[in-house]
């Protein structure tokens, strides 16, 4: 399970850096208005019960005063309680539609950031290899989930109370005016006061809560560094080390958490100041006005109702902006992530690419990153089917640039890619990937069982078929052996089982996707001899009657290959089998002399060790 927010692991603070641009703001309110607007029933009624709810605290204060004014002040009790009565009524009334628009509005913020959750995630996949390149894991997860969440809390809170604030602002103002004139200019006075100082303090409050999600992201950062990295901190001795840089930034979190809540707790002592004083104000001068017989006492006890009413929303409306402001960049943040065009996108009129034998060319291929730096140069060379090609050379030769070629995850500038004849950008990149397993060095398994994880090769395998694969893979053996077979739970850091049995679940995989075209990284971490020679025979098993491409480290898988490409520099400058390579004496006899370009190890020995094993053992 992900422990950290990984909003928090990147420093990504929620709240904006700078005030958010208006054209923008505009615009993603509007994205975010589509959302909103799939579900148009509930919308619309979220706002009449809001308009409702504020319509009825906006009768409190007439009717008590009208209560006064009519039956108290004169004595007379004769309807007094009708009118008790509908006050408690006005009051019940106004709880209940309050509470029924909370409940459509949590559903209609929730299906929102629901969807909205669901078209990131789909898009996310979509996106091409050179996007997840140039992003740290931790800012897409931030996205998926801490900026979707500010949407949410702005959706669910904020939205309605910005409506009835407005309502309730509008309505207040009204009725102060329609109630005494002279009485509403006094309210008035202190309402830019409070506006300007509601502003003020959030403006300071904002700088200091920024402050704290930054230390907090780099704490959690560091905390997860080091959880994760916790073998080698031991394995260093540095503990205490550890520790006190942890109380520094602990330290540090404490200082700028004691400001902003300082800061942030400053605001409503001063707005109840602000409420109090202007309280005073209208009392007295009302009593002044009533005294003189100008007004009644009623009208002033409703006026008093109003004139909390009218700046209530305005210290709430100051409040909001904090939220609006997190929510709006964070749907703007998620809405950048579904502007990225998907891989597949203008992909309609590409073909298909039929079941294939495996004859793979590459006439001239040259290529390069975004960086402008050419890397692959004029590669030109012809896999026959069922060969298997092993591509040596130097590191940052261009090896699996090579091999990411051939699945079209990067595009080429120069040059083809012909399968079976067919330039493989004439078809669409699924129907290609759909003719290609990849078995890769950091062997990735997904949290789940055993069986799930070879089963993801082909899903509507049998589970006879994910044993057959693993069978083949040298893995039933060890699978076997483990207290729950193939219903072992794994998990993704693979914690409990080795790296050597992590990479036999992986060729398993391919063994039982099945697929013409096999792209293989041969791991370099040394594994143990006894998987080393599983992992061999798992090879073997797996390139055969495939055309394989393998990125080769070990001479045994390397002698095997029908044709050998060595890379260096980004071009190919010796091809053919390891025998021709040898007598050419050239970079293929240089790395095989000094045994720097692939790990110098014999296989005879250990296939001979194998050999000794019970069939049982080795499968
Ligand atoms: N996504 C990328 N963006 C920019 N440059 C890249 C990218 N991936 C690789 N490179 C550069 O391309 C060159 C070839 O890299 P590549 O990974 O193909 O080499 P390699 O032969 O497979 O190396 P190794 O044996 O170490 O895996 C290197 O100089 C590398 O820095």
């Amino acid at each position: 399970m992900y422990c950290f927010r990984p909003v928090i692991s990147t420093g990504i603070s929620p709240y904006p850096s700078k005030e958010l641009n208006l054209m923008s703001t505009t615009a993603t309110l509007k994205r975010l208005g589509q959302y909103l607007l799939k579900y148009p029933v509930r919308l619309i009624l979220v706002f009449l019960l809001t308009l409702m709810a504020a319509g009825l605290t906006l009768l409190g204060p007439y009717l008590t005063g009208a209560a006064l004014d009519r039956y108290i002040i004169p004595g007379r009790y004769e309807g007094f309680l009708e009118l008790c009565i509908l006050l408690i009524a006005v009051a019940i009334l106004s709880s209940l539609v309050s509470w029924l628009q909370s409940i459509i509005l949590a559903e209609v913020s929730q299906r929102t950031v629901w969807s909205l959750r669901r078209d990131l995630f789909q898009h996310l996949q979509q996106l091409p290899i050179p996007f997840f390149a140039g992003k740290s894991h931790g800012e897409l997860m931030s996205r998926t989930t801490n900026d979707i969440d500010n949407v949410s809390n702005t959706l669910n809170q904020s939205l309605v109370q910005l409506i009835s604030s407005v309502i309730m602002l509008i309505g207040s103002l009204t009725m102060m005016l329609f109630l005494n004139i002279w009485l509403t200019l006094i309210a008035l006075v202190t309402a830019p006061l409070i506006t300007f100082f509601a502003k003020w303090i959030s403006r300071r409050t904002q700088v200091q809560f920024k402050g704290q999600q930054q230390e907090l992201g780099q704490m959690n950062g560091f905390i997860e560094e080091t959880v994760s990295g916790h073998k080698v901190v031991h394995l260093f001795h540095q503990e205490s080390r550890i520790a006190a840089e942890f109380n520094e930034t602990n330290e540090r979190l404490k200082k700028v958490g004691i400001r902003a809540q300082i800061f942030s707790g400053v605001m409503g002592p001063f707005m109840n100041l602000f409420g109090h004083t202007t309280y005073l104000l209208i009392a007295a001068v009302g009593g002044w006005l009533a005294v003189r017989d100008l007004t009644t006492v009623g009208i002033i006890v409703s006026f008093l109702g109003y004139s909390r009413q009218f700046s209530g929303p305005l210290n709430e409306v100051a409040n909001q902006y904090n939220m609006i402001q997190a929510g709006v960049a964070g749907a703007e943040r998620v809405f950048e992530i579904l502007d990225i065009p998907s891989e597949y996108e203008d992909e309609a009129s590409l073909g298909h690419l039929k079941p294939i034998t495996g004859k793979v060319e590459f006439k001239g291929v040259s290529f390069q990153y975004d960086t402008g730096k050419e890397i692959l140069k004029e590669i030109t060379f012809t896999a026959n089917p069922g060969e298997t090609i092993a591509l040596v050379g130097p590191t940052g030769a261009g090896k699996t640039t090579i091999v990411n070629l051939l699945g079209r995850f990067f595009e080429i500038n120069e040059g083809s890619i012909l399968i079976d004849g067919t330039d493989i950008s004439t078809v669409s990149k699924n129907s290609l990937r759909a003719q290609l397993s990849i078995v890769l060095q950091d062997a990735h398994l997904f949290s789940g069982t055993i069986r799930d994880n070879i089963r993801y090769g082909r899903l509507e395998a049998t589970d006879e078929e994910v044993e057959e694969a693993a069978v083949q893979a040298h893995a039933h053996l060890f699978i076997s052996r483990l207290a729950q077979g193939y219903l072992t739970e794994l998990s993704a850091e693979g914690g409990n089982i080795s790296q050597g049995q992590r990479q036999l679940i992986t060729i398993a995989r391919a063994i039982l996707a099945d697929r013409a075209l096999l792209i293989l990284d041969e791991a370099t971490s040394s594994v143990d001899t006894l998987a080393e020679i599983q992992i061999q025979k798992a090879i073997k098993q797996v390139i055969a009657g495939r055309t394989s491409f393998i990125i080769a480290h070990r001479l045994s898988t390397i002698r095997h290959a029908d044709t050998i490409l060595v890379i260096k520099d980004g071009q190919i400058v010796e091809q053919g089998n390891h025998e021709e390579l040898l007598l050419r004496e050239g970079l293929y006899y240089e790395l095989h002399g000094s045994g720097k370009g692939f790990e110098e190890e014999e296989e005879s020995g250990k296939m001979d060790e194998l050999e000794l094993l019970p069939p049982s053992y080795v499968k």
